[in-house]
């Protein structure tokens, strides 16, 4: 169970506020998706998630909690390029979070610990189609696939929330596809909250179950640094919406019922459709 809160959070730089007035309450296993123009803060606002940046108004709460001060294992995150280590075996990438997590001063496990992690990167890299490719190095993967292998490495550690910042931008349109179905499936068998910053207006609704747009309600065209962004739409019932219209689909599908347009045609002669078998 993870809730997370955003009590008026405000991140100013000097003169500059890139958020402000940020209210958001996001219930559990919440798919959250960002969208918003060039510059108006997404990043900011993942990376307070992360605690890699503090608000500088406000308070943000896990689970009724103050957010820890320091980035922790249980907030994963995947960027769009870089998120692996190059020097490091796909398996290695893998097995690096929990080692360092029970082995603080060397960062390496032997005997039954080691086999145990191993064991468990192995199953994720099953998960994520990399098993064959566990002993190559990232710059052997294509980009879909270094993608897939950073999901794994911040999967292993359970995170309670995952950022994904523009994960699939760089990627071509066919590996996006495979990446956004391998994503849902991940959300969906994990208990995990995923907050995912993207461009693609398209992305955000196949994949949200909210999307709230950011962006700067007031300018001030001879200070444009004095009025921050902030919450300006959020989708949460459109998200239903479009989530339910596509359950019905599916299960349309399943029952093997076509809908037809103009089936019968009521005596006031407006248009209705009718669903019938195949
Ligand atoms: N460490 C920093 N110091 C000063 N200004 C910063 C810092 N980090 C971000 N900013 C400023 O905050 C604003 C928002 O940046 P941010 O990267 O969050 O926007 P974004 O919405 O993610 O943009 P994009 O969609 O182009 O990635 C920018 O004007 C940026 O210059």
């Amino acid at each position: 169970m993870t809730q997370i809160i955003f009590d008026d959070v405000w991140k100013e730089y000097g003169e500059h506020i890139v958020l402000e007035r940020i209210n958001l309450t996001l219930d559990d296993h919440e798919f959250l998706a960002v969208i918003g123009p060039s510059g108006a803060g997404k990043t900011t606002f993942l990376r307070m998630l992360l605690s890699q940046e503090a608000p500088t108004r406000g308070r943000i709460l896990i689970d009724g909690e103050p957010i820890a001060p320091e980035p922790t294992a249980d907030r994963g995150v995947v960027f769009q390029r870089y998120s692996v280590f190059p020097h490091r075996t796909v398996l290695g990438n893998v097995m690096m979070g929990p080692q360092w997590a029970a082995s603080p001063l060397l960062g390496r496990l032997f005997g039954a610990r080691r086999r145990a992690v191993e064991e468990r990167a192995m199953a994720l890299l099953t998960r994520v189609g990399l098993a064959e490719h566990a002993e190559k190095y990232p710059a052997q993967l294509s980009g879909g696939m270094q993608q897939r292998l950073a999901l794994a490495q911040a999967l292993i550690m359970k995170p309670k929330v995952l950022l994904l910042d523009e994960p699939f931008g760089a990627l071509d349109p066919g590996t996006r596809k495979q990446m956004h179905e391998l994503v849902s499936e991940l959300w969906e068998e994990n208990a995990m909250t995923i907050v995912m910053v993207t461009h693609d207006l398209p992305e955000a609704f196949l994949l949200g179950t909210r999307v709230i747009a950011v962006e700067r309600p007031r300018k001030d065209p001879q200070a444009p640094e004095r009025f921050g962004a902030t919450i300006v739409s959020d989708y949460e019932t459109k998200c239903r919406i479009v989530r339910d219209s596509r359950r019905f689909e599916a299960d349309r599908a399943k029952a093997r019922l076509t809908l037809v347009p103009d089936a019968f045609l009521p005596a006031d002669g407006t248009s209705a459709a009718a669903l019938v078998k195949d």
